[in-house]
């Protein structure tokens, strides 16, 4: 079989809608600082959207809102037909430091949401499936270890294992693997692509870097700032899965000069 025969065909933006955003808007200081202003966006099943702009465009607050953890100005968020109001167990969400706790190991660190929801005899009934996802990552052995012993790109891989344990319908990723040096980012950035393809999961990444977002990104959203909006949305056209070799390809080149050129220049200081 040829190697263009083995790849699948595009993915995401042809799914159901899974998340609906309508002219969200956010403002703090009591009106003062307006961080987003009139986005509207529909996310769709299995998709893959990565969020780039400048410090300051409102990129964690869109995330923030998405998430649940703090609630719009203006407009309405759905998620799965249901107005998104608070946290949700449908939603994984990952940040850019590990946060496992020190004090319990990376099992119990995975079973952890599974317990705070359900209880510790729903955790216990779990542990196959944390056991699975830690060996899908390749922390099979590291079961007993606590965080202290990991690396952090392990810590990283327990991370994503704590996200996925509840099975959530999206993933909120900001910025999850920026501590990471640049092998193990690009590692942990094919791993979470081949997740996503294995679950189907929706992802939406905020990244500061142009070239991440590429390669995994089915749609780059530009956002730009004062007031934070979503200023264009660049499709990416690469066959999936992609591959770190893509980067050196005349097509990745073009599509990480276009999204550089339409951000402000602030998002390079
Ligand atoms: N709790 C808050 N109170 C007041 N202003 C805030 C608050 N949170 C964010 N802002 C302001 O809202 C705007 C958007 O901030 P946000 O953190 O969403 O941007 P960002 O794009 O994620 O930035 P960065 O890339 O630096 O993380 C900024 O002007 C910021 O100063």
């Amino acid at each position: 079989m040829s190697a263009a025969a083995a790849v699948t065909p595009l993915r995401g933006p042809q799914g159901e809608p899974v998340y609906e955003l309508s002219r969200v808007g956010k403002t703090y200081a009591r009106g003062h600082v307006t961080a987003l202003e009139d986005v509207s966006l529909t996310l769709r099943k299995g998709g893959f959207y990565a969020v780039i702009g400048s410090s300051g465009c409102g990129k964690s607050t869109l995330l923030k809102i998405m998430a649940g953890l703090t609630p719009p100005s203006k407009g309405r968020v759905t998620l799965q037909g249901r107005p998104v109001l608070g946290p949700r167990r449908d939603i994984g969400m990952m940040f850019q430091q590990a946060t496992l706790f020190p004090w319990r190991t990376t099992i119990q660190n995975v079973l952890l949401p599974i317990e705070i929801r359900d209880g510790p005899a729903a955790a216990r009934k779990a542990e196959p499936r944390a056991r699975e996802l830690l060996e899908t990552v390749g922390l099979k052995g590291f079961e007993s270890v606590y965080p202290g012993q990991l690396s952090g790109g392990m810590a990283q891989r327990a991370s994503i294992c704590r996200m996925l344990i509840t099975e959530p319908a999206v993933l909120l990723l900001d910025e999850p693997f920026s501590a990471l040096d640049e092998l193990a980012r690009d590692f942990m950035n094919m791993e979470l692509q081949r997740i996503c393809m294995a679950r189907e999961a929706t992802a939406f990444l905020v990244t500061h870097s142009i070239a991440e977002a590429v390669i995994l990104s089915d749609m780059v959203l530009v956002m730009k700032p004062r007031p934070g909006r979503v200023a264009e949305l660049v499709p990416i056209d690469l066959p999936r899965p992609r591959t770190l070799d893509m980067v050196t390809t005349p097509q990745f080149g073009a599509l990480v000069e276009r999204i550089r050129g339409r951000l402000d220049k602030e998002a390079f200081l």
